[in-house]
């Protein structure tokens, strides 16, 4: 095995124009944020008892097995170790790497369920409970019948007055609630969504706390049916699981009360707002944009550092094979995904730093500021797991044949991240959920409403298109704008498209959705203005060093001009950007792609992935790839003999009859 660095991928670092370690600390927040990061990763990936075979080799029952001895014994060590709340996740994602855990539910929807539904009162019962996981929990909403319409769910939930408790039932086969990540085998609580029936009348979706197994024997309780639902397109290091109820008592302290209340007599007490029960949701969204621009990053490390080690085909005849990423198409595939990571990380923690003020408002009983939040949250989880998707597929195909073999970490990565498009609100539903928002703000604006937040920039709406002018289209302020003229005109089309339809004579309905194409074009424009708006911003930041403002600017224009001319039909429909504009912008890139070739491997270098999180023989940061893909291969159970058993079973018959038969 080589001790060595490729050589390739020696002489790229050597050639780029920053030190790398400037911008890991501006993605982490500082030099001593990533000193403790390293030291947590190295402390979990030196770790021996988490060493197990690669999960590629291993059955969905050996995959789970696997993950929940790993992540109870995190669980363990992170107590022992005394690991700081706030550093935990660097911990984790050394042990589990992109992989779902069995407890991954329990911490990131469970518990904040809790703090976020639950009463003091509740907290103080439950919270200590489930904080040092004597009990473990998920969130069990979805059901086989319906996961996006939550009006819809089934599940009920019945107010018995006379024993003060409630009367839980999944009424047939479709209200069984399907999905929930560690429901099959691994908790003993749940989180409920159900329909709240009092005296015969409904209120709505509303959280309960329902143990469903036995603390002594971990067998289901009476009335419960729980299982997993088998093999999944990936997560199969998790139990998503399904889960049917037939007439299970809870008492009435179970019904989570911080919002809306049920007295003994069942009178019900209604919050200040019946969304408020869907703020796990919105929470979990938030995290997705994060999650997002991790997979881009990830990804884009594989394909970049693998395309400098790969040499293809002659560019000059005679000469030595290129590497890869020479090839100006090779950088058009990756590069833009690059820019899209760097993009949403920095778009994912401006989500995360709203989410907290506008968390802190809430709780003080302010909640105005709930429907933005909520647009905002959809839209951006909508966009970057969209983008992440086609970015991750378009890293896997660029790595050629090898990108296909599990040894990329390509395959994997791609179907534990992909379900971020479906879960939490599906896309286009989280998209159509904007658009409602922008309709809303748009309409307000058109009545003199002062607008403010994310949508501040419809009060300026100007469906004229500004005079034809020459533009330089690698200023970012003339980006921003471009970017802000398209989505204030796509709104606004998407609102003339509604009132047509209604005129037209349909009812609202039909009318909005025989608009949607638009509307979700829309919502796509205002997330798009809002992610290139934010990058540009945070490269103000006047403490940021000249050495990598100046790559950080190249991948914001980038990101800018790739999606402008992506989308140009968008940008030259109404004449805001011209012929010369959009010509101008390709040109751009390709120099832009040309002046960030010296810089990627250290751009990717600066996500700061230790080999044991990328999990890809063609990522490796020391680019020996080739005797460890062989090395991969060997460990694969068909080769633990020269000889497979199926031989002497199948083929050594089969072929003693063909020859027998000559
Ligand atoms: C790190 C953790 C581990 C990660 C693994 C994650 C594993 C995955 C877990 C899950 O997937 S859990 C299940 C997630 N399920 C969903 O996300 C369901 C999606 N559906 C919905 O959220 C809603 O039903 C809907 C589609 C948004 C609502 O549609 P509808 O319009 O029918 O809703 P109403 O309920 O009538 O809404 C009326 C009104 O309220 C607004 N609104 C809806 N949701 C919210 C919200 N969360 N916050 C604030 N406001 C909300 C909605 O836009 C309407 O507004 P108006 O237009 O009337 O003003
Ligand atoms: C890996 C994974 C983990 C999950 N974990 C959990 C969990 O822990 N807990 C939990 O409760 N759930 C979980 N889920 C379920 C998940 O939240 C739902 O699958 C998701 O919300 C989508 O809902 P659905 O399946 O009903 O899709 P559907 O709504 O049936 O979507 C099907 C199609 O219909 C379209 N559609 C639906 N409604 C509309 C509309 N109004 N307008 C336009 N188009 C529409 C969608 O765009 C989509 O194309 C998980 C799912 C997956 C894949």
């Amino acid at each position: 095995m080589a001790a060595t660095v490729n050589p390739d991928l020696k002489k790229e670092r050597e050639n780029s124009s920053f030190d790398p370690n400037k911008i890991t600390s501006f993605l982490y927040g500082g030099p001593e944020i990533v000193k403790k990061k390293r030291e947590l990763e190295s402390l979990a990936l030196n770790d021996p008892d988490y060493q197990h075979e690669d999960l590629n080799f291993m059955s969905q029952e050996q995959q789970y097995e696997t993950f929940l001895k790993k992540t109870l014994l995190m669980v363990t060590k992170v107590r022992e170790l005394k690991i700081d709340v706030a550093d935990r996740h660097f911990y984790r994602s050394a042990v589990i790497g992109t992989n779902p855990d069995p407890l991954g539910l329990h911490v990131g929807m469970f518990l904040p369920t809790l703090y976020g539904q639950a009463s003091q009162e509740q907290k103080d019962k439950w919270l200590k409970m489930a904080e040092n996981f004597a009990i473990i929990g998920t969130y069990a909403q979805t059901e086989m019948g319906h996961g996006t319409f939550l009006r819809g769910l089934e599940t009920t939930a019945t107010y018995d007055p006379k024993t003060q408790e409630f009367i839980l039932n999944t009424p047939n086969l479709t209200a069984s609630k399907w999905w929930p990540g560690g429901l099959g085998k691994t908790s003993n609580y749940c989180v409920l969504m159900a329909q709240l029936y009092i005296h015969g009348k409904s209120y709505g979706p509303h959280p309960f706390m329902v143990q469903i197994r036995s603390l002594q024997d971990h067998k289901p309780l009476p009335g419960v049916t729980v299982g997993d639902i088998g093999p999944k397109f990936g997560y199969d290091s998790i139990d998503n699981g399904f889960l049917a109820l037939n007439n299970v008592r809870i008492p009435r302290e179970n019904m989570l009360m911080k919002h809306s209340k049920v007295a003994p007599d069942g009178t019900y007490v209604k919050p200040p707002s019946s969304k408020l029960a869907y703020g796990t949701m919105v929470f979990v969204r938030a995290t997705i944009v994060n999650d997002s621009a991790t997979a881009l990053a990830i990804a884009t490390t594989i394909a970049i550092r693998y395309s400098c080690v790969r040499r293809q085909s002659e560019m000059r005849p005679g000469h030595p094979e290129p590497q890869v990423l020479d090839y100006v198409t090779q950088q058009y595939k990756l590069f833009p995904y690059l820019a899209a990571a760097y993009a949403f990380w920095l778009t994912g923690q401006t989500m995360m730093s709203v989410y907290t003020t506008s968390s802190s408002q809430i709780s003080k009983g302010d909640i105005s500021v709930l429907p933005e939040l909520h647009a905002l949250s959809a839209g951006l989880k909508a966009l970057s797991s969209w983008v992440a998707n086609v970015g991750m597929e378009e890293c896997r195909m660029a790595c050629g044949g090898h990108g296909y073999s599990h040894a990329s970490g390509l395959p994997r990565l791609y179907a534990n991240m992909t379900p971020g498009a479906t879960y939490e609100g599906e896309n286009t539903v989280m998209m159509l959920q904007t658009a409602r928002y922008l309709m809303k703000s748009y309409n307000q604006s058109l009545q003199g409403e002062k607008l403010a937040g994310s949508v501040a920039y419809l009060s300026g709406v100007q469906p004229v298109p500004a005079a034809g002018r020459t533009r330089n289209m690698l200023d970012l302020g003339v980006l921003c704008d471009a970017y802000r003229h398209r989505a204030a005109r796509l709104v606004h089309e998407a609102a003339v498209q509604l009132r047509n339809e209604r005129q037209a004579g349909k009812d609202q309905p039909d009318a909005w959705n025989a608009a949607s194409v638009d509307l979700v074009k829309a919502a796509m424009a205002h997330s798009q203005y809002f992610v290139v708006k934010n990058f540009a911003e945070r490269l103000t930041d006047s403490t940021l060093d000249s050495s990598i403002s100046d790559v950080l600017t190249r991948l914001c224009q980038l990101h800018a001009l790739h999606g402008l001319v992506t989308n140009s039909g968008d940008f030259l429909e109404d004449g805001y950007l011209t012929g010369t504009d959009v010509r101008q912008a390709r040109r751009h890139i390709n120099a832009l792609m040309a002046k960030l070739r010296p810089d990627a491997v250290a751009l990717v270098d600066a996500f700061d992935f230790p080999d044991g999180i990328l999990n890809s023989v063609l990522g490796r940061y020391d680019g020996n790839v080739y005797e460890h893909l062989l090395e991969w291969a060997k460990a694969s159970p068909l080769n633990k003999t020269d000889v497979h058993q199926s031989y002497h079973k199948y083929l050594k018959p089969f072929l003693e009859d063909n020859r027998a038969k000559l």
